[in-house]
């Protein structure tokens, strides 16, 4: 029988030992009835309190005292050495010594007193005769007592994590040790009494940094004596090869060789029959070793992080494999051989440079574990591979019965700042030398060029105006697999406006795309001589590399910083609310290292030299045309460009350039996938290779857009347009256009469109206006505005939730026109209100901060996102202050300023200490919809905190942070709002 007893808070004085006592007197009355003796004992204690030894405990065998802070164990414990005591836990307390009252207990034959404070062990060990297992792990252990060796009767010791240096000659002692665990001390050679065990099946040695041959770490040859060895682990140990010797270690079973240097396995490791698992990860490795064909028996084979490139048709020789790792490698095709591992369960291959699957790969039918991303598929298309082996089963067996094309394709994207000179370009490009002259304030603008007649090769391209006004809809223009062309006026460039000019514009498409191909296009050629050509070229040259550098420097030692939390235990890093990633689990801090690991790995792709023409006299646009073509070949980076395409896709295509509508919806669209025989579960590939060629916008990362397909881009880019080129003259020729009209008249729409350009506010009759080419009825209008509104332009500042209007005017407001300022706003997040005086609540503010760049128009879509939560908002062209029920929101943008390096959005609020959930239930639905904003950007880096609320209460200017990740964002409010008390308000 097992029993659990919690001692109370207060237990050193006398009616909680009386209490304690009463509990366990019940608790042994109950066992007595149940059964007459007790053989396992758990006993936990608060922080303050002491843990008292209930008498009698003669029965008890296994004693847990764990998880206490104990320095000292209880009273009482040597009295326990004539009874039957055999086990006793003494792991996570706060011992600086192996107490003496434990050597006294003779009888024992497991003592566990693992995550203690230990730094010496004493030779009394050596009474503790009987002991068969022994865990000290995560101490601070220098060395072992020579008694050590006297433990005639130990299977298992477990001393990792300790500071070990030497071992004992006596450890060759043990004659029954089974399981040694020796893993990160500092070890600095294998330890040659290890040879003389003659018992020992498990032994982990990682993490100790073993110095030897020339390139780093070794064994002796004399490991071949360990016959008994089964499990070895040798990871991170600075291995550079094994002993010519270790083929005869013919009983091993399991071998971890991960995060070494080795490049080979010797001769004869083949000979090891007896491996089911073997790691060679994070390794050297350029070929794969042929040596691992010849085990038979192999199960699970991970060999990811290395250098290899070809994967052997022999592979299949490993029947019995369930587990395969090839990630980040280098390795371009797998052997079609590969499809008759029919025992996989777990096959990972992302990160690699796979452009095609082998047909049939559908038999892999067993595989539930399926790793693909980060790879330039074509064939199945990418969207298919990600879905999982059944779905690339269907699409192999329906490319099999049907006629496949390809249609070769590629997005262009046309970036730069205004006039660089992006749309005459698009002309020379396009129409070559009868270029039709350019319209002023044209907007965003999409076009198809045929490139390459004969290959059918077709680049759609889209042009963004490069006016700041258009910031808020291009984001919807980029997309992975697009070519993006920056388009720099070398005449007007000069060094110091490098990051209006290019700096930018890379880290806004690197924030979208991570990982796109950027072609760098210099204009106005024909008003530069040669000599100013070249400075330019090289000073723009010169200041990407800075750029790139800077940042590739920022986030690696950011995950630095993660990489040092993590090393650290978690019950330290949630104790001191100062420490870096206070009270972080381990959980999230992995997931933030994977997401540094990715924006290191996908850094944009920017082709050199900078390729200069001018559209003036047509000098190297040929050039540029073709290395535009030349760029778009290279399969592995556009693999849309080769993709062969079921007919069904085709078909799809075909379908959706029928309807004349604005948009399809999701069940328009999945109509007419059923018509080209695509199940719907098919259609989101399809859709979304469409996407990414540049044929329709597909928005499959936003909740709300996703629900649409836009076919009809011209239409939608016409419409778009007409709200952002903020010039009055073409906004009021508009709405006269084909209408006579007077003076009056003249004057009120005059006041609309000063309305518009100063406030962003619009009737809806005059949107009509506007709009007129585009709309036919009321329905039309209606359809168009709820479509502004779900792309985050604009919002209704006059419907009441959930009614109609009625018949008035409905006002709509577009915020990224906003210009004024709200004082108020920012004297509240300062901690004062009005009138300067201090506020006397608590305030909860929650950080946003971007070090490279705040993505463009996020303000004005965040601020129409938030509508629907907020009543009484007054708007600024940064801050929004509202409320949410009657608690006080506010929301506010400051740009990267002095030595505040990271542009900064704010969200707060406050309420009184006990309330103070209600402030974060406040903000809680704004953060939400921020985080789902920022799902859209995949490249981006920024971090979330919570700012103290004591520093911000004393007007502090740089309060104390906590790390976001501490909140839960969910509905768990109570919850947010304790943690938030007890992070902010008690700790700080
Ligand atoms: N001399 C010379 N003029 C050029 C060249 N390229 C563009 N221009 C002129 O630069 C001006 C701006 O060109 P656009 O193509 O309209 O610039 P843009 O980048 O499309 O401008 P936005 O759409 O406003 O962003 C026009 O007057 C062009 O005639 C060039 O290579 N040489």
């Amino acid at each position: 029988m097992v029993v659990s007893m919690m001692a109370s808070k207060d237990g050193g004085n006398n009616s909680c030992d009386l209490k304690t006592a009463r509990l366990w007197r019940d608790a042994a009355l109950r066992s007595r009835k149940l059964r007459s003796s007790l053989r396992q004992l758990t006993l936990t204690c608060g922080e303050q309190s002491k843990l008292i030894l209930p008498e009698d405990l003669g029965d008890v065998e296994v004693l847990n005292l764990g998880n206490n802070s104990l320095e000292e164990v209880p009273d009482g414990l040597r009295s326990l050495a004539a009874g039957n005591l055999h086990v006793l836990i003494l792991r996570r307390n706060k011992f600086l010594n192996v107490p003496s009252a434990v050597y006294e207990l003779g009888r024992l034959t497991e003592l566990d007193m693992s995550h203690n404070r230990l730094t010496c062990l004493t030779e009394a060990v050596g009474l503790l005769s009987q002991l068969k297992k022994l865990c000290l792990s995560h101490n601070q252990l220098q060395t072992l007592p020579r008694m050590i060796g006297g433990l005639l009767n130990l299977e298992e010791l477990d001393v990792s994590f300790n500071r070990i240096s030497h071992l004992p000659d006596t450890m060759q002692g043990l004659p029954r040790l089974r399981t040694l665990d020796l893993d990160h001390n500092d070890l600095c050679s294998f330890p040659q009494q290890l040879l003389h065990l003659p018992t020992l099946e498990e032994l982990d040695f990682s993490g100790n940094k073993m110095l030897g041959c020339n390139c780093g770490g070794s064994l002796p040859e004399a490991i071949k004596a360990m016959k008994s060895l089964k499990v070895l682990w040798l990871s991170s140990t600075g291995l550079c090869s094994l002993p010519d010797s270790f083929y005869e270690l013919v009983s091993l079973e399991s071998l971890m060789l991960d995060n070494n240097s080795m490049s080979s396995l010797p001769a004869g490791f083949g000979s090891l029959q007896k491996l089911r698992m073997i790691n060679l990860s994070s390794n050297s490795f350029q070929d794969f070793p042929e040596a691992l064909l010849q085990l038979h028996e192999l199960e699970e084979l991970y060999i990811s992080r290395n250098k290899l490139s070809v994967v052997p048709e022999e592979i299949s020789r490993l029947f019995r494999l369930v587990t395969l790792w090839l990630d980040n490698n280098r390795i371009r095709y797998l052997p079609d051989s590969i499809v008759d591992l029919g025992l996989l369960e777990e096959l990972v291959l992302q990160g690699n440079q796979i452009a095609i699957l082998p047909d049939n790969f559908g038999k892999l039918s067993k595989v539930n574990i399926w790793k693909i991303k980060d790879n330039p598929l074509i064939q199945p298309p990418y969207e298919v591979c990600m879905k999982g082996i059944p779905y690339i089963a269907a699409y192999q067996k329906e490319l099999a019965h049907s006629q496949p094309a390809v249609k070769p394709r590629l997005k262009l994207v046309l970036m730069g700042v205004r006039d660089s000179g992006k749309t005459v370009l698009r002309h020379c490009l396009t129409e070559g030398q009868q270029a039709t002259p350019i319209m002023a304030n044209k907007g965003i603008e999409v076009t198809n060029w045929t490139a390459d007649a004969e290959r059918g090769l077709t680049f759609i391209v889209y042009d963004l105006a490069g006016d700041l006004s258009y910031d808020i809809i291009k984001p919807f223009f980029l997309s992975p697999g697009a070519l993006y062309v920056l388009v720099v006026n070398l005449k007007s460039y000069i060094s110091k406006h490098f990051y209006m000019y290019v700096g930018y514009f890379l880290h806004f498409i690197s924030a979208k795309v991570p990982h796109a191909v950027v072609c760098i296009v210099g204009t106005h050629a024909d008003l530069c001589d040669e000599k100013e050509i070249e400075e330019k070229c090289l000073d723009i040259h010169h200041q990407i590399s800075i750029q790139e550098k800077r940042d590739s420097k920022t986030l690696h030692n950011m995950a630095e910083v993660v990489d040092e939390a993590l090393c650290q235990d978690y019950d330290m890093r949630a104790s001191n609310p100062h420490a870096a990633f206070y009270g972080v689990n381990d959980k999230n801090l992995r997931r933030k290292k994977a997401h540094f690991q990715y924006l290191m790995n996908n850094r944009l792709q920017i082709l050199s030299p900078v390729l200069c023409v001018s559209c003036h006299n047509y000098s190297n646009i040929r050039r540029l045309r073709d290395k535009l073509l030349s760029v778009a070949e290279h399969r592995e980076i556009f693999p849309n460009l080769h993709r062969v395409l079921p007919k069904s896709w085709q078909m799809l295509e075909e379908l959706h350039f029928k309807p004349q509508e604005l948009w399809l919806t999701w069940w328009d669209s999945a109509r007419l996938g059923l018509q080209a025989g695509l199940t719907e579960d098919r259609l989101q590939s399809a859709l979304s290779y469409l996407h990414e060629s540049g044929k329709l916008l597909y928005f499959e990362d936003n909740a709300t857009l996703k629900e649409y397909v836009f076919h009809n881009l011209t239409k939608l880019i016409d419409i778009l347009n007409v709200f952002f080129q903020r010039d009055a003259s073409v906004l009021l020729q508009k709405l006269v256009s084909d209408n006579k009209v007077d003076e009056l008249r003249s004057s009120q729409l005059h006041h609309y469109v000063e309305g518009f350009l100063l406030h962003g506010l619009l009737p809806n009759h005059i949107i009509k206006l506007l709009l007129k080419p585009h709309i036919k009825t009321h329905h039309d209008l209606q359809l168009i505005l709820e479509l502004l509104e779900k792309m985050g332009l604009c919002y209704c500042i006059n419907k009441p939730k959930s009614k109609p209007l009625n018949g008035a005017t409905a006002w709509y407001k577009f915020p990224c026109y906003v210009k004024n300022e709200v004082p108020h706003a920012e004297a509240w997040i300062n901690g004062t209100n009005v009138s300067g005086q201090s506020l006397a609540v608590e305030q909860l503010q929650i950080e946003y901060s971007f070090p490279f760049i705040f993505p463009p128009g996020l303000f004005a879509r965040f601020s129409v996102q938030i509508n629907n939560h907020i009543v009484q908002r007054s708007d600024g062209k940064f801050q929004i202050f509202a409320y949410r029920g009657k608690v006080p929101v506010v929301v506010s943008f400051r740009t990267a300023t002095g030595s505040l390096r990271s542009d900064v959005l704010s969200i707060s609020s406050h309420a009184s200490l006990p309330n103070i959930w209600t402030a974060w239930q406040a903000i809680t639905p704004l953060v939400e919809e921020l985080n789902a904003l920022l799902q859209e950007w995949p490249g981006l880096h920024y971090t979330v905190h919570v700012l103290c609320s004591k520093c911000l209460k004393r007007g502090s200017p740089n309060p104390h942070t906590f790390p976001g990740a501490l909140f839960p964002m969910t509905s768990h409010l109570t919850l947010g709002g304790l943690k938030f008390r007890d992070a902010c308000v008690a700790l700080c």
